[in-house]
């Protein structure tokens, strides 16, 4: 039966408004020297936001919002790790785990070249996976969204036997 297959795809999204006197955390990684950040009810990480977010997808178990809402006060200021370590703890309690992850994030500003090698493995070692399982491109808007940042992700997930 084709839903008895032991690999599931998933898919997330998030965006999130830059503004003065946010930090821009992007997979953990705090960004230095970085104008504007994420304005959020949590810490604005987009990058695990859309990592978990495609971990639910992947087995139909909706988003973070769902468990996490933005109207709750306990979870003002929540640090975006602790999103994505439940979100593993529900994923795994179903036989799952992450196998490999493909991130895009587009920002105009700043260049994040520099930091893709160390967001590659802050996001692999919060998903258990070989630095060479988590694919990080980064893209601008080329103008057309210079104050928001977004990321878009790919997750396959795999369950043993
Ligand atoms: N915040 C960003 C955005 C892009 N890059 C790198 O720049 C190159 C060109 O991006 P385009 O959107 O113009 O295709 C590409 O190699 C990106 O990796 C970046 O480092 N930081
Ligand atoms: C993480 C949560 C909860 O603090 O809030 P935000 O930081 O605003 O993030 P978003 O990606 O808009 O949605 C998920 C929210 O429930």
């Amino acid at each position: 039966m084709l839903s008895s297959l032991p690999l599931r795809i998933g898919y997330g999204e998030d965006a999130h408004r830059l503004a003065p006197g946010r930090p821009l955390i992007l997979g953990g990684v705090p960004v230095p020297h970085a104008e504007r950040g994420a304005v959020a009810h949590s810490d604005g990480d987009a990058v695990l936001h859309a990592v978990a977010d495609a971990l639910l997808s992947g087995l139909a178990l909706g988003d973070i919002g769902q468990y996490f809402p933005d109207t709750d006060p306990q979870w003002a200021g929540l640090d975006s790790r602790d999103i994505l370590r439940r979100v593993l703890d529900l994923i795994r309690e179903r036989g799952y785990e992450p196998v490999n992850v493909a991130l895009v994030v587009t920002l105009d500003r700043p260049k994040l070249g520099p930091l893709r090698a160390k967001i590659a493995r802050s996001v692999a070692t919060l998903l258990a996976l070989p630095e060479s399982e988590v694919g990080v491109s980064f893209k601008t808007s080329e103008g057309l969204a210079p104050d928001h940042v977004q990321v878009r992700v790919t997750a396959l997930l795999g369950r043993d036997g």
